[in-house]
């Protein structure tokens, strides 16, 4: 078994030196393998080393472990949105990214190790010392708040239904999970770019793969009304872009492998997908009517690796893999980091994509959140990983546990992500389809799946 995640267009890429057009990333190294002890981990952002360290992210507090329940953690911060909070964190482990690029003798080897095993186990966990700056993420909250403050009509000038890369703002009831409609309005981001391919019929059909279209610039809010939201996000996906990275490494060094590994899979143009989300308290009538609590119904995300930013509200709940509920609450100063079915098809089911959930509650306030996907290069594939190249006698000897996913049957994963991507977004959003790339489409409305598989 080989995992074999490759880039399609230039397999050069994964020497030392590779630099994102995009976002002036860079990450260099000399080969280290397996040897999470050595600190060679560099990154250049914006022409800034940053070598081996992180910024910002406080202690959390001490967490305490209980048995699942419905119970959401919250804060008693009424009004003001933090990412502060203090949550129990239901047992759920907090991984500290300071350890991982700190000094102490053995840090590193203990992080990676229970990096493991926390994707092993349970594939949910909390990170602190992310890196990504706790001014930013609380400035982040506050202005999506800002925005989904705005009269309904500004909110629709940025519909996404304009957007050819279906990017822009849904209103709830837009976008659906695992058949049930999501109660959430949100606004859909992507890497800032020229449109590529052939979006909106303008250039040769012929000569791009589809998931080109997917490519192309994002719909911001008005400067007028959210004056800082651009400028936040942007510095916000960068941030993000750099923590995922970091943890790329780690997650490679703790299959055994060279750091770098993903590096040319992910660097040259990771293909992220932020969610800027507003989940608004359900109306008690529809809960006791039997529409559901859920703000996001129970599903596992489809792409590598899923990270959040929550406010202090709570809601988030994921299943173990016994088939209980436990939740997610807000804890101070970290993200949560999910994987997602990319990264268990790759580890054969040994790494999990952990289904979860969002409850919204009658009677509690809105909800902000911001999932951050973190995804290869659209060209890039992902195949079942070679054993081989896993060096560790425990995974050799252990048996994958053969993670549950919630996209299988007519919906299955494509080894190629963007095509993956395409084939996701146009299912969901067949409106966009008809009216940005009609060619897709038969007289009776049907995705011409031919054309989107290539
Ligand atoms: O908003 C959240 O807490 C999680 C959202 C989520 O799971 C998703 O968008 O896939
Ligand atoms: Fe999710």
């Amino acid at each position: 078994m080989m995992l074999h995640l490759q880039r399609g267009v230039d397999p050069s890429s994964s020497l030392c030196g590779v630099r994102s057009q995009r976002h002036g990333l860079r990450f260099c190294g000399d080969g280290m393998r397996g040897d999470v002890s050595r600190r060679n981990v560099v990154v250049m952002r914006e022409g800034m080393r940053v070598c081996g360290r992180v910024h910002g992210g406080r202690g959390v507090p001490a967490m305490g472990v209980r048995a699942s329940g419905g119970e959401v953690a919250s804060c008693d911060q009424e009004g003001e949105i933090r990412s502060d909070c203090r949550g129990e964190a239901s047992g759920i482990a907090v991984l500290d990214m300071g350890a991982y690029f700190g000094e102490e003798a053995g840090a590193r080897e203990r992080f990676v190790e229970n990096l493991r095993d926390q994707c092993h186990t349970v594939g949910l966990f909390y990170v602190k010392n992310h890196g990504v700056s706790r001014e930013l993420c609380d400035k982040m909250l506050a202005t999506a708040r800002q925005f989904f403050d705005l009269p309904t009509v500004v909110k629709n000038e940025m519909d996404y239904t304009a957007s050819p890369q279906f990017r822009g703002y849904m209103k709830i009831g837009v976008e659906n999970t695992a058949g049930l409609v999501d109660f959430r309005e949100q606004i859909e981001f992507g890497p800032e770019e020229n449109a590529e391919g052939n979006a909106d019929g303008d250039g040769d059909n012929a000569i791009y793969p589809v998931f080109r279209r997917l490519s192309g610039p994002n719909q911001w809010p008005p400067a007028t009304y959210v004056p800082e939201f651009r400028t936040t996000a942007m510095e916000f996906m960068e941030q993000m872009n750099v923590f995922s990275m970091h943890l790329m490494q780690a997650l490679a060094l703790s299959l055994g492998l060279d750091y770098d590994f993903f590096d040319s899979t992910f660097l040259h143009s990771p293909h992220y997908q932020m969610k800027v989300a507003r989940y608004p308290p359900k109306p008690a009538e529809d809960v006791n009517a039997g529409v559901g609590v859920f703000g996001v119904g129970p599903h596992s995300d489809t792409g590598f690796l899923s990270l959040l930013l929550q406010d202090n509200v709570g809601g988030l709940q994921a299943r173990t893999v016994d088939g209980a509920w436990i939740d997610v609450p807000p804890v101070e100063g970290t993200l949560v980091v999910n994987l997602g079915e990319m990264l268990q098809l790759a580890t054969h089911g040994y790494y999990l994509a952990t289904v979860h959930r969002v409850l919204s509650l009658p009677g509690s306030r809105s909800r902000y959140s911001i999932p951050f996907f973190f995804n290869p290069c659209l060209d890039a594939e992902a195949k079942p990983m070679d054993i081989e190249t896993i060096t560790s006698k425990e995974w050799r000897d252990t048996t994958a546990r053969g993670g549950e996913s919630t996209h299988g049957g007519k919906n299955k994963l494509h080894p190629v992500f963007g095509i993956n991507t395409f084939k996701s977004f146009a299912r969901s959003h067949p409106q966009i389809v008809k009216r940005h790339h009609p060619d897709l489409m038969d007289a009776q409305g049907n995705l011409v799946l031919d054309r989107i598989l290539g």
